[in-house]
């Protein structure tokens, strides 16, 4: 696929790009839950401008489907284990259908405990995370959500790569305005932006990953031919990134960034690891209205001068995307359409 925006393009509405993606989805070996699951995350991630977990990922669903590696049938058990606490075993398949399955109960156990933890094992994620948390936040809750992903971070301090890109994403209601949420990678950058770079010959900016003899390397080719990323903030990300892997992977039974072995998979791409997502009732915490509070927060950070907030450049995106349709390279747009048999 080619890198976003590249060419000249074409638009689509949100509702056509998730029908072209579910297609897809089913045409190379999903159950039609988890197309529609994956479709609609997918297409999000575009219409967000979250271009480096939107369309751009679908040739590597589709050559991970074709390879054996992920199950695209898989039906996620979900097992209510105490009034605190959902387990879902996600059978290899993808994590977004695992969390939609778990979805009710988690919810139903965060309202009436005030808060509820969902760990997602034996489970695939190749997305964006923030769509996981946001619209728990839509819903007046709190939500803080983990991920591993493949090995490809060196720790602070140590000399080769041991973690994934390890995101963790928040979400929290406001009163007046779309939830606050952030959403972020504990490496340097996302490794689907190194890919980005590398196939537009962009360089990086300095300090997001080295070489395969370990220098600090500007090109992105480099760091993905034998080289590896960096955490952000040098001992702060790598911290982060550690209590990643012991959350999303020794809580949840999942497996750590550099356990799992995709060598017998030619093609394989996603990582096959866990999940955690906390989500927390607030209205069973403070005694004040925590929307308000934290749109009180919000003015604050405007007052003292503040322009952007996490979340303030999807949200625009999203408006226009809505508005004038979702930006598509006329190749991009082809290459779909071919992966959909159209
Ligand atoms: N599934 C997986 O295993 C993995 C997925 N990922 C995904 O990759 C994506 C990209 O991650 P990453 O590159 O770290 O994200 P970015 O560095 O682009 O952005 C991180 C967060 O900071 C916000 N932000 C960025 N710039 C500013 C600014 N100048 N002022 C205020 N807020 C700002 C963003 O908001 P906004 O979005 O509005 O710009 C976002 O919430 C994420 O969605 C992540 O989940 C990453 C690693 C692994
Ligand atoms: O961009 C990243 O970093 C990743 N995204 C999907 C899963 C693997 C890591």
């Amino acid at each position: 696929m080619s890198a976003p925006h590249d060419h000249a393009s074409s638009t689509v509405s949100l509702e056509a790009l998730t029908q072209l993606l579910e297609t897809i989805f089913l045409r190379h070996g999903t159950s039609s839950e988890v197309a529609r699951v994956l479709a609609a995350n997918c297409a999000n991630a575009e219409r967000d401008g979250a271009h480096s977990h939107g369309v751009f990922r679908i040739p590597g669903y589709v050559s991970t489907l074709k390879s054996g590696w992920v199950n695209g049938h898989a039906v996620p058990q979900v097992e209510d284990v105490a009034p605190g606490f959902v387990r879902v075993d996600a059978g290899n398949g993808f994590a977004q259908p695992a969390l939609a399955a778990a979805r009710p109960l988690l919810i139903e156990k965060a309202r009436h405990a005030g808060i509820a933890v969902l760990a997602i094992r034996n489970s695939h994620h190749f997305a964006a995370l923030w769509p996981d948390v946001e619209p728990f936040a839509d819903e007046g809750l709190v939500a803080l959500s983990v991920v591993n992903s493949m090995t490809c971070v060196v720790p602070h301090g140590a000399d080769r790569p041991l973690f994934g890109t390890n995101p963790i994403a928040f979400a929290a209601p406001r009163a007046n305005a779309a939830p606050i949420v952030f959403d972020l990678a504990t490496s340097a950058i996302a490794h689907g932006d190194v890919q980005i770079a590398a196939r537009k010959g962009e360089k990086l900016p300095v300090g997001m990953g080295v070489d395969s003899l370990g220098q600090l390397t500007q090109d992105p080719k480099a760091i993905l031919e034998g080289g590896a990323l960096l955490p952000f903030g040098g001992h702060k990300g790598s911290a982060l990134s550690m209590m990643v892997e012991l959350l999303a992977a020794a809580l949840t039974g999942g497996n750590f960034s550099f356990e799992f072995d995709w060598s017998n998979h030619p093609g394989a791409k996603t990582p096959w690891t866990g999940q955690l997502l906390i989500v927390i009732d607030p209205s069973k915490a403070a005694g004040q209205n925590f929307a308000q509070r934290s749109e009180e927060l919000v003015r604050q950070m405007h007052g003292v001068g503040l322009k952007r907030l996490p979340g303030d450049r999807r949200h625009l995106q999203r408006s226009r995307s809505m508005a004038q349709g979702i930006a598509l390279d006329e190749q991009t747009l082809g290459q779909l359409r071919e992966l959909a048999g159209e």
